[in-house]
């Protein structure tokens, strides 16, 4: 399978051409037992690390709120949760208004800073090329596998139900790379925006035939928190990014950015300087009819 090999830290210590070595952060991985009940580990004592792909552009409570969901939701089926990563996006994905990738790392830095269990994973974000979530699935399980060498540690894809939705839409995934994330890794997914989750993988075939690979995890405190949404208001922390976005630290590095590709944004972009770049006009551009002409 294409780039489950050769990758950063693996035992043999050669990466493939163009892929730079980041090191994954480690320093906040521990067993997060000790605030639950965890006498009833499943069978396999399996340690559970999540791993959460996104254009965190701004990071927002949600994005944190996630890992906690994720958190509660795996302790009490039995598993030992070790830790969390936002991995943001690769700049080549080209979101429209999406800032650079060193000031994405810095906000995700500064937000999770505030938690003790999840770290950000610049592996994605500062390679040459857009690198697909299997890839970077690949490399985070590969990097723990030499570092818990006597111990059992599963990487999950943790997401949003958009993001499990964008699966089954025609053109955005390559289909052997979802069902290898769902057989290799398998996906916890947070509902989000009031839909149906179970029923949409009740109603596709992908989708349920991975059902046993996907823990549903549901959101009590429906709200409709989006990076989208609250990056237009990050010009003023008190104004709506209060209280969304993480700390004043984050508004402010979110605005001096966009400020900057507002004023530089062509040479900044380069290849990205139209609406959405091929790459995201083919995923899930919303301007997809325009950008095609
Ligand atoms: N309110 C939310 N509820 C559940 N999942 C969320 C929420 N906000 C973000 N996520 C999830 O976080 C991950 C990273 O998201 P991303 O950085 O794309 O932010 P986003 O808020 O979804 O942005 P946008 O609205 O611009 O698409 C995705 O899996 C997404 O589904
Ligand atoms: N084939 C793939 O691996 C694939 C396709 C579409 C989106 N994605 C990822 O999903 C995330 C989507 O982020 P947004 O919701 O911000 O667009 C990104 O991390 C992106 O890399 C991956």
């Amino acid at each position: 399978m294409e780039g489950c090999v050769g990758l950063v830290g693996s035992a043999h210590n050669e990466l493939p051409s163009g892929v730079l070595d980041v090191p994954l952060p480690l320093d906040k991985l521990s067993s997060q037992c000790g605030s639950q009940n965890c006498s009833r580990l499943n069978e396999q004592g399996t340690k559970i690390v999540v791993v959460s792909t996104g254009s965190f552009n701004p990071p927002t409570y949600m994005h944190l709120r996630m890992f906690e969901l994720a958190k509660d939701a795996l302790l009490s089926e039995g598993y030992d949760f070790l830790g969390g990563y936002m991995s943001p996006v690769n700049d080549s994905y080209g979101k429209q208004n999406l800032v650079l990738a060193e000031h994405r790392i810095e906000m995700c830095k500064v937000a999770s800073s505030t938690s003790s269990f999840i770290m950000v994973d610049p592996w994605e974000a500062r390679q040459p090329t857009y690198q697909r979530t299997l890839h970077v699935l690949d490399r985070v399980q590969d990097a723990l596998n030499n570092t818990f060498t006597s111990e059992k540690v599963k990487v999950m894809l943790l997401c949003g139900a958009d993001l499990l939705e964008s699966f089954i839409t025609p053109g955005v995934w390559i289909p052997e790379q979802v069902q290898a994330i769902f057989e290799i890794y398998g996906v916890i997914c947070i509902c989000r925006g009031g839909q149906d989750t179970r029923n949409v993988i009740f109603e596709n075939d992908l989708l349920y035939n991975n059902k046993k690979n996907i823990k549903v995890v549901d959101e009590q405190i429906a709200n409709d928190i989006s990076s989208t949404k609250v990056s237009p208001h990050c010009d003023a922390w008190r104004k709506c990014s209060k209280y969304c976005v993480i700390t004043q630290k984050t508004v402010e590095v979110h605005h001096s950015a966009i400020k900057a590709l507002q004023n530089h944004g062509s040479s900044l972009l380069g290849p990205r300087a139209n609406p959405c770049s091929k790459l995201y006009t083919i995923c899930c551009c919303p301007h997809f009819e325009s950008a095609l002409t």
